[in-house]
């Protein structure tokens, strides 16, 4: 008989008043997240990027030292009128507000990882993140599987569909323009990551809990994507950036999406372009929503630093060829450890 599916965050909410061990970080410090200074996180138009204006190449600069900095920033003017990005939080608290019942028919299998459920059980001593999710391939379109896209609340698929459309466009011009900030020819990025490219959505549910001194939202980690587009919740706070070994707080702007580098734009650009880590803090009085979406070099593809990027005296190769990285990714993540130092080539 197969083992009962493990509670979701919001079912033990419900049902048990003790938080479990395996949700303590003990090395936690404690903190709610307004003892931390919030970071400048530059802000970018992305409308700007595409123009032939002399503005476009003062806002590539803008994005070269952002990215080379804290590996992110926020992206305004990028096609999604704040009325339609209201309604993908909408759809996403309406999802989550379903009954647990409704949800399961959702639930991943145990090994997937695409469907509703809490974080993934890889290694024993592995703490779980306080959280819920639901994680859906979203492009190309064959890699879909529609049997986890809800059909509740109505809206979903639609909206869903929408947003995959323009997050495509935006996560393209954004690889454009980071290969015209290194002086590089525009197609570089996308022709390394492959015209099957995927992306995946990941809706993220916190719910509340009564000692977020205790627990994470998500643990510390930087993204296994090329790159990610981030939709935060409206108006409940909880992301952080560290730089520096210390943690910032994420301003929310309504308008915005939050862009940051992942590991394999960190990779392909030798280094240059930094992939933050990154983290969620939880909240005793209010939950949370967000919505990333990760954009992810087709599987077989040989992602490494180009070449122009390589000087053996001024700028040596930090990094090997990695091959369908997001596999290696999470056996890391959920050991504690950065994946990405399993691609750091000895210096
Ligand atoms: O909820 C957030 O603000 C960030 C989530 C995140 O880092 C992720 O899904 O990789
Ligand atoms: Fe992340």
């Amino acid at each position: 008989m197969e083992a009962p599916a493990p509670k979701t965050v919001q079912e033990l909410v419900f049902e048990e008043e003790e938080i479990p061990e395996k949700y303590i970080h003990r090395e936690y410090g404690g903190h709610t997240n307004d003892a931390f200074p919030y970071m400048e996180i530059p802000t970018i138009d992305i409308g700007l990027l595409v123009s032939s204006s002399n503005s476009a190449a003062d806002e590539i600069q803008k994005l070269r030292s952002a990215l080379s900095t804290w590996g992110c920033f926020q992206a305004v003017n990028h096609g999604m009128t704040p009325e339609f990005l209201d309604e993908v939080r909408k759809i996403t608290k309406q999802f989550f507000e379903l009954p647990v019942e409704e949800k399961k028919k959702y639930s991943r299998e145990v090994n997937d990882i695409q469907g509703y459920g809490d974080d993934m059980i890889l290694s024993d001593q592995q703490k779980l993140d306080w959280s819920d999710r639901l994680y859906l391939s979203i492009h190309p379109e064959d890699k879909r599987k529609l049997k986890f896209w809800p059909e509740n609340p109505k809206a979903f698929r639609r909206i869903l569909q929408e947003y995959t459309m323009k997050s495509q466009w935006i996560s393209e011009v954004v690889l454009k323009a980071m290969a015209r900030s290194l002086n590089m020819e525009n197609n570089c990025f996308l022709d390394q990551y492959g015209e099957r490219a995927k992306m995946d959505a990941r809706f993220n549910f916190y719910p509340k809990c009564l000692r977020p001194d205790l627990v994470l939202g998500v643990k510390p980690h930087a993204d296994g994507s090329a790159i990610t587009l981030l939709l935060q919740d409206k108006s409940v706070e909880g992301l952080q950036f560290m730089k520096d070994n210390q943690w910032f707080r994420a301003p929310i702007i309504p308008e915005a999406l939050l862009i940051n580098v992942g590991d394999q734009a960190e990779i392909s650009s030798n280094g240059i372009f930094k992939s933050p880590v990154h983290r969620v803090v939880t909240n005793s009085e209010r939950e949370r929503i967000s919505l990333a979406v990760f954009y992810i070099p087709e599987p077989d593809r040989e992602i490494e630093p180009f070449e122009s990027l390589v000087d053996d005296s001024s700028r040596p190769r930090l990094y090997k060829k990695v091959k369908s990285y997001v596999d290696i990714y999470f056996q890391y993540y959920q050991q504690g450890k950065r994946p990405i130092d399993a691609a750091k080539l000895q210096i």
